[in-house]
């Protein structure tokens, strides 16, 4: 069934839930630290209350208990400057309160809601119809008229805000959602050879996604950087030293490393791990290759070593197609951003090249690099679709 979008839906004096992905990086203070996904949304957002819709957002921030996990308050605010027209915070996202001031917009007003993981639910996976029933979508349910979710980043997820409003009320894909879904639905017919390229720290989301991408004979070469990076070279047998597996298993990662071996034992001749790695030492980047390393107390592996970069953008180099996802390393400081910030340039040589992520996007935005020819708001849902998987976000609209 084809998804219905914004042309479909008569906005004017209706009152529209509006899921948007604008989980950013925060400063130490909780302000923003870069808004590109914000500036994402603006044309579904202005389109909407050009449109005299009353918009009532829908967003996370971080996951609970990581420093990430805020107020929505700083996004309110700069969404207020982005926008041309009013846009008010509340601190309730289903409540009473929140209800009130949903019905308080006036036509081509918005207001953002409390952060949705805020409520312990909204971190489960449900089935659509059991997400329809949760807190979240009941309280919300009798103030909206429709269902516009354009949090294409958050698409993997088959949480309560993204999959349960379409089992109550007529829901529609945003501008944001229906660009994504029309550039990354056919991988299959991008220039080969195909190399993937997977970093950052979200270990188990790019797992399953090498997993998939070579099972399925999608990727020719993945290069492993950033923590993936150091959980594969755990599981080929590395001795990172204690700062960098206390690292992956203080993130609960531990079981990924066997899963990594199971992968290096099936597809090892397809993927490629770091050759050195770089540490803090005296203050200062210090590489070690990782057939001799000797890191010292303390010393974590935070990003890929010259060698590593050198062998990469060779492979990068001569790609049909580069799908890339997670920073190489630490690239928010200086001294262990140029993994990230010489495999990203190169990226953009490949025939065709395609990022996502949000804190790969912030990387981009800060080291000033275009040319990719689709820099995506997902991440994990971005590789997720490339995999060919259905997107709990989409068969939810669908259906
Ligand atoms: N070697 C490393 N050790 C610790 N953190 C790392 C390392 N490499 C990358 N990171 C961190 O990974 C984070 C981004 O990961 P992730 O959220 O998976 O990316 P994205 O949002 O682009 O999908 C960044 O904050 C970066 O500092
Ligand atoms: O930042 C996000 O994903 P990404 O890191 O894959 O780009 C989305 O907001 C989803 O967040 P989640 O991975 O905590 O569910």
């Amino acid at each position: 069934m084809p998804i219905e979008t914004l042309d479909d839906l008569a906005v004017q004096g209706t009152t529209l839930g509006v899921r948007i992905d604008i989980n950013s990086p925060l400063t130490d203070d909780g302000d923003l630290a870069d808004d590109a996904r914000l500036r994402a949304h603006l044309d579904t957002l202005s389109e909407l209350l050009e449109r005299d819709g009353r918009v009532a957002v829908l967003a996370h921030q971080g996951r609970p208990g990581g420093d990430q996990f805020r107020n929505l308050r700083p996004h309110a605010d700069r969404l207020d400057e982005l926008l041309d027209a009013p846009v008010e915070y509340s601190d309730a996202t289903f409540s009473a309160d929140a209800r009130r001031a949903v019905e308080n917009l006036g036509d081509g007003e918005a207001v953002v809601l409390e952060n949705t993981r805020f409520y312990s639910e909204e971190y489960m996976q449900f089935p659509p119809e059991r997400a329809g029933t949760t807190e979240l979508v009941d309280g919300l349910v009798p103030v909206l008229d429709a269902f516009v979710n354009d949090a294409f980043a958050a698409a993997h997820r088959s949480q309560p805000s993204i999959v349960g409003f379409p089992t109550r009320i007529p829901s529609y894909a945003g501008r944001v959602m229906e660009r994504e879904l029309d550039v990354l639905g056919d991988i299959e017919s991008t220039p080969e050879p195909r190399t993937y390229v997977v970093g950052g720290a979200k270990v188990p989301d790019s797992m399953a996604v090498v997993e998939s991408v070579l099972e399925r004979g999608l990727a020719d070469d993945v290069l492993t950087t950033g923590v993936v990076g150091n959980v594969f070279l755990l599981a080929d047998g590395t001795d990172l030293g204690d700062a960098s597996a206390d690292f992956v298993y203080e993130q609960g990662y531990w079981d990924e490393i066997d899963r990594a071996a199971d992968l290096l034992e099936e597809y090892g001749d397809r993927i490629r791990l770091p050759v050195d790695v770089a540490v803090e030492r005296d203050g200062e980047r210090h590489e070690l290759p990782v057939d001799s390393l000797a890191p010292r107390e303390g010393e974590a592996a935070m990003d890929v070593g010259t060698e590593t970069i050198d062998t990469y953008a060779g492979v990068v180099r001569d790609s049909g197609t580069v799908v890339l996802n997670g920073p190489a390393g630490v690239f928010e400081d200086e001294t262990f951003a140029r993994g990230t910030r010489e495999l990203f340039e190169t990226a953009t040589a490949a025939d065709y090249s395609i990022v996502g992520g949000g804190d790969t996007a912030a990387a981009i935005r800060k080291f000033g690099i275009d040319g990719f020819d689709h820099v995506s708001t997902g991440g994990g849902a971005a590789l997720n679709m490339l995999t060919g998987e259905d997107l709990p976000a989409v068969e939810a609209l669908r259906d």
